[in-house]
């Protein structure tokens, strides 16, 4: 039978794609009309010209259908500024104690926070980050990526991201890829334009992205730090004191004596060290024999030194797919190394 409360009822269980609510308790679904089997209703959607709209309009066909209904006609409108207003007033009610600081800085917010740091430039930190991320994702986990290389960002382009977050008046929704949600201030510049901020501005838009983002609920915020020692790693060591860290180095004894400054800092900064990946850490040839290109011991050092482990070896090799993607696939040599840090990380 087709009642107005069952398609409500239908319509509760069509989350909005990317607010991962329910598209009733949005406030999306007006005015439903039943004639015999025919259903016509409005969906009024956050914004206007919102990308996901078909998804939308598949998702409600099909659960109205599901009901029984021979056709569904479905009229999109658009939230007025004070309705949207509203609504992200309400989300970020979720997101935001009253005195303004994120709810998942809280201690008992569940939310880990994994900085990812080096000493210096171009070891493979945001390759670790984001397939660590979307290592962890795979396990059914709940994850985030905060690009905190404001100068140097690079997640958006090495996850071939082209797609600029949807704002909610000055509030993002992260853009997702591989079940991961992604803020990066590569969404805010125009033509891979240069950032050039100094330190107290940097500072504001790190709180920016934590405060103005609607993550939504997370198990884990990776954190891609820029490389060394300055402002940005500072200000997030005061601001998530109970960031743990993980720092990525080549095995060149070099690269790992200038990643050791990274890691004193992170004792410094009493942030707990979970372990040293060592990436490019070989070359597996065709005969299956292991080249050490960058020589041998660093990470080891290094993480003797930090008094913790080498928590994974990392080799060359290029990501499988030939897009361009920095996202190894899961069934390759890299992709199963990150499946077993993020399985070891979760009884950290
Ligand atoms: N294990 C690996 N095998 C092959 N290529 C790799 C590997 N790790 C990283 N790379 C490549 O090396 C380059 C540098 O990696 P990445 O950008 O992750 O380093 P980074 O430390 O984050 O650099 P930056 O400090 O500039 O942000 C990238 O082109 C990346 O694809």
């Amino acid at each position: 039978m087709l009642t107005k409360e069952n398609v409500v009822n239908a319509l509760k269980q069509v989350n909005d794609p990317e607010l991962h609510q329910s598209i009733v308790d949005l406030n999306m679904v007006r005015n439903i009309h039943i004639h015999d089997n025919h259903i016509a209703l409005d969906i009024i959607l956050t914004i206007p010209g919102c990308p996901l709209k078909a998804k939308i309009q598949q998702d409600v066909e099909e659960a109205i259908q599901a009901l029984g209904a021979s056709t569904v006609t479905i009229s999109f409108g658009s939230m007025t500024d004070q309705e949207r207003r509203t609504l992200t007033a309400s989300l970020q009610a979720k997101n935001v104690t009253d005195q303004g600081m994120p709810n998942m800085l809280l201690p008992n917010s569940g939310v880990q926070f994994i900085a990812i740091t080096s000493g210096k430039g171009g070891v493979g930190k945001s390759t670790v980050t984001i397939n660590l991320a979307v290592a962890l994702a795979r396990l059914g986990k709940r994850v985030g990526i905060l690009d905190a290389d404001i100068y140097g960002f690079s997640i958006p382009a090495m996850m071939k991201i082209d797609q600029k977050p949807t704002m909610l008046d000055q509030t993002a929704i992260p853009v997702e890829r591989h079940g991961v949600k992604i803020m990066s201030m590569g969404f805010f510049t125009n033509d891979n334009q240069p950032v050039m901020w100094r330190g107290p501005m940097l500072n504001k838009w790190i709180r920016n992205f934590l405060v103005n983002t609607l993550w939504g609920d997370l198990d884990y915020l990776l954190i891609d730090l820029p490389p060394g020692t300055g402002d940005v790693a500072i200000d997030m060591a005061a601001m998530i004191p109970q960031a743990q860290e993980i720092i990525v180095t080549t095995p060149h004894l070099a690269a790992s004596h200038v990643a050791s400054r990274a890691g004193l800092m992170a004792q410094h900064t009493k942030h707990r060290i979970l372990g040293v990946v060592e990436n490019m850490a070989y070359f597996e040839g065709a005969d299956g024999q292991k080249n050490y290109l960058f020589g041998q011991g660093g990470a080891e050092q290094l993480a003797d030194l930090l008094q913790t482990d080498v928590i994974a070896q990392i080799p060359f090799a290029q990501p499988e797919e030939n897009t361009g993607s920095s996202v190894y696939d899961e069934v390759s040599i890299i992709g199963e190394v990150f499946t077993h840090l993020a399985e070891d990380l979760l009884y950290k």
